[in-house]
């Protein structure tokens, strides 16, 4: 989806920094400027209003001083002190004003702040909520990820923090310009040369910064990922039941070590950039300076306009300095920030799923689920596949070649093989995750490989062998299955009886309402086999009529699993059923079985067919009997 906020420089991978331009600046900061816009209009406009009068104030108490001065001077003894005290309160009165308005648009900043942080990171979710699932299988993409979640937490605010300083900088400047040029005109450009360095050794820093940290992402995500692993309750126990406390801690030290290494070099390269501009820029104003002196010395300008002109160059100076201030936060911050529109730019056209309306009745676009009712499969009455080759994108060979298979409306038809032979890549394909490089799959003739993988998966579920554990409630867990009618509390409890998971959710402490997972407070962990039977009744709750269960009773116990099997064919009747499993009791009440081999299928048929067949399935399925028959006596002779 393209932002007209978020417009893109360009949209290109990157995998070397971009190049920021400065023919392109003025088209970054406008288009960083619109996110600004459309993130917080009031609270920025707001903010750069106090900002601008807390510059451009500065004018008068300068003006208001030489003229107090030039009284003094002039005038002296005889001069009103009523007068002169009216000047000075009216210029401290000033002074208050423009304090004050600063102080509020400080205030505002973290509001601003939050909305810009909220803007961009829903930028960045939009892309993370409708990418093709093939993206997340390359380095590439969870590169530029980390980097536009890193940049969209704090580059807007610089920003706009940057853009605040530099037009406040302006404004004074401009005031102060002004009341230079009152006394001297020459003056002005020459004190405004001074700012020049500064200016280019802002662009320079922000690009050293930029580069550096482009470089290091690969070696952040990997310390990321190492603190992760640290500090998760999910590897906690492996981490002590192995004690790899230590050594991953090490690891993650080097790491840091490394980032750190980095980090010295690249502000020692940004201290050199800044030094040199601001000894550029101090020769410079001294040089202004020097000019002022000499000019009241000769006499060509007199002793009140020379001390304010001297007064007026030293300000000058000083908010040119705020100014390079602001520049280094907007052109530390563009480069980033380009980075960032880019990876905005990958959203595709599809919009991001819409969030329920809190208060509002959800929408039921299926019927309430009834695992007994027969409803007529939605998307086919037959579906073929036809030679479907498969390469994940990191993957060197194909994981699928060639596979052919047909599944009618209605069918139970299982999928085994030895472990990595394809099973789970044929189910995601089947299911839509990825598009396969060649083959097609079919509905009743209609080929739909290429068609919108949303629409496809409304009518398809699939329950995962690493389903999600949702740290939700059990009524949240189950009714995410299909979100849209989550509420509906008796088709929940339905989906879990049909699981075997009602007894085991009504149980707890606050039934269905109960939090699950020990990580917030009042969460109640469950078992492996009771998280697979939430997991299961999820499934069951989205009530799709073409169902892919891979393994989905692998942590189930004997009698779990023996009556889930039993009660299958009438809790998913009607429905056409795909079934990954390992355990061939349950494989073998399939109407159809498809045995893979190394990514391709090596048979297929009926049970009864391929025992007789006496190939790869009747070799795997007497190795498992074999396991559970009285060992063979022992030949003593
Ligand atoms: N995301 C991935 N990227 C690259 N290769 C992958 C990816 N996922 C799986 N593979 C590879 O694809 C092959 C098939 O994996 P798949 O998960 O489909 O096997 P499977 O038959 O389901 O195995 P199991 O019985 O162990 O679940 C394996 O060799 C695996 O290494």
């Amino acid at each position: 989806m393209s932002d007209p906020a978020l417009s893109p420089v360009t949209a290109a991978e990157f995998t070397e920094p971009p190049q920021i331009e400065m023919r392109r600046l003025p088209r970054l900061l406008g288009g960083a400027l619109k996110l600004t816009l459309a993130a917080a209009r009031r609270e920025f406009l707001l903010i750069t209003a106090l900002q601008a009068v807390g510059g451009l104030g500065l004018v008068l108490p300068i003006l208001g001083g030489r003229d107090l001065l030039d009284r003094l001077l002039v005038a002296g003894a005889g001069s009103s002190l009523a007068g002169m005290l009216l000047q000075g309160a009216l210029t401290l009165g000033l002074l208050g004003v423009i304090g004050l308005a600063t102080a509020v648009a400080t205030s505002r900043d973290d509001v601003l702040s939050e909305q810009l942080n909220r803007y961009a990171l829903g930028r960045v979710l939009d892309v993370a909520c409708t990418i093709e699932l093939e993206q997340f299988e390359r380095p590439e993409f969870h590169n530029r990820l980390e980097r536009a979640s890193m940049s969209a937490r704090i580059r807007p605010h610089q920003l706009t923090q940057g853009l605040g300083a530099l037009t406040s900088a302006v404004m004074s400047t401009l005031g102060i310009a002004l009341a230079l040029a009152a006394i001297e005109p020459l003056l002005v450009p020459a004190t405004l040369l001074a700012g020049v360095p500064l200016w280019f050794a802002s662009l320079r820093s922000g690009r050293v910064l930029f580069d550096a940290l482009f470089r290091f992402t690969p070696a952040e995500r990997e310390r990321s990922y190492l603190l992760d692993v640290l500090t998760t309750r999910r590897a906690a126990k492996e981490v002590r039941a192995f004690g790899l406390a230590g050594y991953l801690r090490a690891r993650w030290e080097r790491r840091t070590d490394e980032r750190l290494a980095e980090i010295r070099v690249t502000a020692r390269r940004r201290l050199r950039i800044t030094i040199l501009a601001r000894l550029t820029s101090g020769v410079a104003l001294g040089s202004v300076l020097g000019l002022v002196l000499a000019m009241a010395v000769t006499g060509g300008m007199a002793v009140a306009d020379a001390g304010a002109a001297a007064t007026a160059v030293l300000l000058l100076g000083v908010r040119l300095r705020t100014a390079a201030a602001g520049t280094d936060q907007l052109f530390e911050a563009a480069p980033f920030l380009q980075d960032l529109q880019g990876f905005v730019a990958l959203a595709p056209g599809s919009s991001p799923p819409k969030l329920p309306q809190p208060g509002k009745a959800p929408q039921a676009p299926m019927s309430p689920p009834s695992l007994q009712a027969r409803p007529e499969p939605v998307g086919f009455r037959r579906l073929r596949v036809e030679n479907l080759t498969f390469r994940y994108p990191s993957g060197r060979h194909p994981v699928l070649r060639n596979v052919s298979m047909e599944i009618g409306a209605g069918q139970v038809v299982a999928l085994v093989g030895e472990n990595g032979s394809g099973k789970t890549t044929l189910a995601k394909l089947l299911s839509h995750l990825y598009r396969p490089q060649a083959g097609r799959i079919l509905y009743d003739d209609v080929d739909v490989t290429a068609a919108d993988p949303d629409r496809l998966r409304h009518s398809i579920t699939v329950l995962f062998q690493d389903f999600q554990r949702y740290l939700l409630s059990a009524a949240d867990n189950v009714g995410m299955g299909r979100w849209e009618r989550a509420d509906d509390r008796a088709a929940v409890t339905q989906a879990a009886r049909a699981a075997g998971a009602h007894d085991l959710l009504a149980a707890l402490p606050q039934g269905y309402e109960s939090l699950l997972g020990p990580e917030f407070a009042g969460g109640i962990d469950l078992s492996g086999g009771q998280w697979q039977r939430v997991a299961l009744a999820r499934a069951f709750f989205r009530d799709a009529p073409f169902i892919i269960l891979d393994e989905p009773t692998a942590t189930l116990d004997a009698r779990a699993e023996h009556l889930l099997f039993e009660q299958l064919r009438t809790l998913l009747a009607g429905r056409t059923v795909l079934l990954i499993s390992h355990r061939f009791a349950t494989v073998r009440m399939a109407d159809h079985i498809y045995v893979l081999d190394g990514g391709r299928v090596a048979e297929h048929g009926t049970h009864d067919q391929l025992m007789s067949a006496g190939g790869r399935y009747a070799e795997l399925f007497t190795l498992q009997a074999a396991g559970y028959l009285d060992p063979q006596p022992r030949d003593s002779g």
